[in-house]
């Protein structure tokens, strides 16, 4: 569940919605599971860290420091802290590109020690993410670079008009399908790629520093797309240093300092 107690977005998520949500997406992305084989168990979106410690082995760095916590299906969950107090190594560990020292990290329920090979790819597939530098190929208009993503899902090509379109519209850029990166301000171009990220229909999203690079209105527009995915069943958790919007819009809000979670705050606010 999401903790919007205050703020702009306050109450307006009841269940149903989502649910509603959820089964309008199904219904125009014509999902059939087999497209997804690692679908059903990251369904549930729940991110579960188990006395997780992560050192870097090279420099000996402890990024992250006994983390113990759970992040529920639907939830939208900001994670905030000091430049170096662990936030990306925490997307790292989800993402498995990093390994735990200690501890365990789950995913719907699963350890991640047990993914292997074929099925951490398939498992980073069905993750949607959007970073500071969104990378949008400079060649290739909005349109084609939401579809660029489709290419790797094994969604069919029949497809991925209707999937691009209703992708496009969910962060509101549809009339500009056919405009180059470059012709696209910087908050739009962090739009697409939110685009590209929920393309295929991901149950979970992270965002590490969606906003790193927006002036306040484009920060606020990214934001209120990350709502809107949120509101349509995504698992979202966001890291970043904006605390304007951690307390405008008002979220579940874990924050680390030196690695460890010194802060769970159901109901926002940033205070480092
Ligand atoms: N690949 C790496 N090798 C060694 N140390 C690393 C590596 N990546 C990060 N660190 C260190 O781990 C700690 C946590 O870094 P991390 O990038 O997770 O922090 P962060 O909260 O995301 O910081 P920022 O807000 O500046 O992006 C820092 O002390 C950092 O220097």
């Amino acid at each position: 569940m999401t903790h919007d107690s205050a703020g702009e977005n306050a109450g307006a998520r009841p269940f149903m919605v989502r649910r509603k949500g959820w089964a309008m997406l199904r219904r125009e992305h014509g999902h059939t599971p087999q497209h997804f084989p690692a679908r059903r168990s990251l369904e549930c979106g729940v991110i579960e860290f188990r006395h997780v410690s992560l050192e870097y082995p090279v420099t000996r760095t402890l990024a992250l420091d006994d983390l113990n916590l759970h992040i529920g299906k639907g939830e939208f969950t900001y994670l905030v802290g000091h430049s170096g107090a662990g936030k990306s190594s925490f997307m790292n560990l989800v993402l498995k590109r990093a390994l735990p020292s200690k501890g365990e990290v789950r995913v719907a329920g699963e350890s991640l020690n047990r993914y292997r090979g074929r099925r951490t790819a398939l498992l980073r597939r069905r993750m949607g993410t959007v970073f500071q530098e969104n990378l949008l190929l400079a060649h290739l208009n909005a349109f084609d670079n939401v579809a660029f993503a489709l290419r790797v899902t094994g969604v069919p090509q029949r497809e991925w008009a209707q999937r691009v379109t209703l992708a496009l519209r969910t962060v509101g850029l549809e009339h500009k399908k056919y405009a180059l990166p470059l012709q696209l301000s910087q908050g739009e171009q962090q739009r697409v790629a939110i685009a590209r990220a929920i393309v295929s229909n991901p149950p979970l999203l992270l965002a590490d520093e969606p906003t790193g690079n927006l002036d306040p209105d484009n920060s606020r527009e990214v934001l209120k797309v990350l709502q809107n995915v949120n509101l349509r069943g995504t698992t979202v958790v966001v890291a970043t240093h904006a605390k304007d919007l951690v307390e405008t819009y008002r979220h579940r809000t874990l924050t680390l300092r030196k690695g460890r979670l010194v802060r769970d705050d159901p109901y926002g606010g940033y205070a480092l």
